[in-house]
C-alpha cells in the first residue's frame, strides 16, 4: 500500500512535489495537504484530486510521512501546534525548510522524532527535481528508504552525512533553478537587442539549456570539454566565453552562492530554537 503522506503547507514547494508524485503514480487519495485557508486549498484539491484540510492536527493523524512545507518564519508555530500529535503518532517527518536546523525542529516538536531535513527544488513539479537529504539519528534504514522513494519520485536524491552541507545544497540546487531562470531572462533580453522576437529568443534559450543539461547528464565528458567542443578556435563562442570569463562570471556565481549559504545560516540563527 502507498505511504500516506501529509504536506503541512500547500504552496510552491509542496505543490511541486505533490504534482511530481501524482505524475509518478502515487495515489492522490493517499496525499493530504493543509493550509489555513480553504480558498487556497480548493484549487489544489481541484488540480490534483488530493485530500485537503485546514486543520493540521487532523491531517497528520493517519500519516506515515509528514512533510513540513511552510515558510521558515511560521515553522515554529506549526511544529509546536503539532507537537502532541506527532509525539503520539511518530511518523517520519521531512522538513523542506531552508536553514532551520534539526535541533530547532526537534525542540519545537518535543524531541526524539525521526526527522529528515530535505532541500528540494521546484523542478520536482516536472519530475526533474534535485534534492539533498540529511537524516537525524532517530531515522531508521527503512525510513531513509521511504524518504528516498518519496523524493526520487520527483527527481534526483543525494544524501549528505553532515547537516551543515544542506546549506551548500541550498546554494547549488535549492535556489539554483532561479539562477537559470535569470539566465533565460538575460538571454531573452539580449536576443531581443540583437533583433529577435522575444518569444523566439525565449524558446531558443530554454531549449538550448535543456539540450546542454541533457548532454552534460548523458555524456562522459566534463562540462569544460563539452564547452570546448562548442568553441571553434577563433570562432563566435570563444569570443562570448572569453567575455564572460573576463567579466568575472565565475566570481559572480561563487559570491552569489556564498551569499545564499550565508543567508541559510543566518535564517537558522534568526529563527532558531532560542
Ligand atoms: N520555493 C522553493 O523553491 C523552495 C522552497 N523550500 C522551502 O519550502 C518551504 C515552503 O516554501 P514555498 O512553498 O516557496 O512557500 P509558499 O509560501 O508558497 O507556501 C507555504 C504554504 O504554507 C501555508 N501555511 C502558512 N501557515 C500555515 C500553517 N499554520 N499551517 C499550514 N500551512 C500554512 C501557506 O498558506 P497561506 O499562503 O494561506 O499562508 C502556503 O500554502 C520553505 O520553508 C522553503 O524554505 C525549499 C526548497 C525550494
Ligand atoms: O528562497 C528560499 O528561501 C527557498 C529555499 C530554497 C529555494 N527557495
Amino acid at each position: 500500500m502507498a505511504s500516506r503522506v501529509t504536506f503541512i503547507g500547500a504552496g510552491n514547494m509542496a505543490s511541486a512535489i505533490i504534482g511530481g508524485m501524482i505524475d509518478n503514480g502515487h495515489p492522490a487519495t493517499a496525499i493530504t495537504a493543509t493550509s489555513p485557508s480553504d480558498a487556497f486549498l480548493a484549487p489544489v484539491h481541484e488540480r490534483y484530486g488530493i485530500r485537503t484540510n485546514t486543520d493540521n492536527q487532523a491531517a497528520v493523524r493517519d500519516a506515515d510521512i509528514v512533510v513540513l512545507a511552510v515558510k521558515p518564519q511560521v515553522m515554529r508555530e506549526v511544529c509546536e501546534g503539532l507537537r502532541d500529535t506527532l509525539q503520539r503518532q511518530r511518523p517520519l517527518i521531512i522538513s523542506v525548510a531552508a536553514g532551520l536546523t534539526a535541533e530547532s525542529l526537534q525542540a519545537w516538536m518535543g524531541g526524539g522524532l525521526p526527522l529528515v531535513r530535505c532541500m528540494p527544488n521546484t523542478p520536482s513539479l516536472v519530475g526533474a527535481g534535485a534534492a539533498g537529504l540529511y537524516a537525524t539519528a532517530e531515522v531508521s534504514d527503512e525510513q531513509r528508504a521511504q524518504a528516498t522513494e518519496l523524493l526520487e519520485a520527483v527527481g534526483l536524491v543525494e544524501w549528505v552525512e553532515q547537516e551543515a552541507l544542506l546549506d551548500a545544497v541550498t546554494a547549488v540546487s535549492g535556489s539554483g533553478p532561479a539562477y537559470f531562470f535569470l539566465m533565460f531572462e538575460a538571454m531573452e533580453e539580449a536576443g531581443v537587442k540583437l533583433g529577435l522576437p522575444a518569444e523566439t529568443a525565449r524558446r531558443l534559450a530554454i531549449q538550448t539549456a535543456l539540450g546542454a543539461a541533457r548532454m552534460a547528464q548523458q555524456s562522459e565528458l566534463t562540462p569544460d570539454r563539452l564547452k570546448r567542443n562548442v568553441m571553434s578556435p577563433g570562432g563566435t563562442t570563444e569570443r562570448a566565453v572569453e567575455h564572460m570569463e573576463q567579466a568575472g562570471l565565475r566570481g559572480i556565481v561563487a559570491d552569489a552562492m556564498d551569499a545564499c549559504a550565508a543567508r541559510a545560516r543566518e535564517m537558522a540563527e534568526e529563527l532558531g530554537q532560542r
